[in-house]
């Protein structure tokens, strides 16, 4: 069986919609038959919270349980750690021990590929795993980035935030010239998008003037909503809380974007390998 595509979602700015785009792909990807793992790379577990699982503390398992079985060698269990959510997405969950094993990895060997391995035998059961990354470029997210095959880009609405891409993109850079050859920055997501400014269309020509080249820029812009704010408290997505509201339709129509792109992908992997 195929193994799942990898995509970090990642962007070292706070508030962006790291989160909110993690849930609403990975269940409208679910939505679409995918089969999907979500994982809250996130010491704050803000995806855990999101997708329903408010006392963090409480977890039997999380993510840094099954990343210190990887760096002390020892087996995980089929499933260990994962719970299902009602609307077909599975979670492997963070907490506050995330940060604690943040510490454990400095003098780690491979410690850049913990979490790379920590997957290898889960990305078998899944067609997609999801990495909601923290906002910081420390040593989690440069795992999540060596275990992806891609990275997706939420960017606000807004001229600041795009211009402290630079970092964000030496930082892949740097993993894929050391860690992760084969990494692809998918795309840029614009976040927050307010209609009644003209904040969006600026923000687009700044990130298509320093970075349209080098990578894509979805079609599909997520406005700012109330709804989309008050599914953090709900536990669902936005197409549980309001299928027909902006929102639910800008993640529907990324989510067959995602779909579309890994299929073109794929076409041009299979003509380069027939060459
Ligand atoms: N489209 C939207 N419209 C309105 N509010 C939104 C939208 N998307 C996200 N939010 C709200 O903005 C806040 C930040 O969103 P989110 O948590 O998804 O960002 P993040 O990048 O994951 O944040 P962090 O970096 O802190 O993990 C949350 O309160 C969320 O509910």
């Amino acid at each position: 069986m195929k193994e799942a595509k990898i995509i970090a979602i990642c962007n070292q700015k706070g508030g962006v919609g790291k989160t909110t785009t993690t849930v609403n792909l990975g269940i409208g990807l679910a939505k679409e038959g995918k089969r999907v793992l979500v994982i809250d790379a996130d010491p704050q577990g803000d995806l855990t919270t999101c997708l329903g699982w408010k006392n963090g503390d409480e977890l039997q398992t999380t993510l840094a349980d099954l990343m210190n079985k990887t760096l002390t060698e020892r087996p995980i269990g089929k499933g260990e750690g994962i719970l299902h959510h009602e609307e077909g997405v599975d979670l492997l969950p963070s907490n506050l021990e995330l940060s604690a094993m943040e510490m454990n990895l400095v003098n780690a060997m491979s410690r850049e590929l913990t979490l790379k391995n920590c997957l290898k035998e889960i990305k078998k059961d899944y067609e997609y795993i999801l990495i909601d990354c923290m906002p910081s470029l420390g040593m989690i997210t440069v795992n999540a980035l060596a275990a992806a095959d891609s990275v997706m880009i939420p960017v606000q609405a807004q001229y600041l935030p795009a211009k402290g891409m630079t970092q964000l993109v030496q930082t892949i850079g740097k993993v894929q010239r050391t860690l992760n050859p084969d990494l692809r920055i998918d795309g840029i997501v614009l976040t927050l998008v307010d209609g009644r400014t003209n904040l969006a269309k600026q923000t687009l020509h700044i990130l298509r003037n320093q970075y349209g080249n080098r990578m894509k820029i979805y079609s599909s812009q997520i406005p700012v909503a109330v709804k989309a704010a008050e599914t953090s408290f709900q536990g669902k997505s936005i197409y549980a809380y309001d299928k027909n509201s902006s929102v639910a339709k800008a993640y529907e129509n990324l989510t067959k974007e995602v779909i579309r792109n890994g299929e073109k992908t794929r076409d041009r992997l299979r003509t380069s390998e027939a060459r």
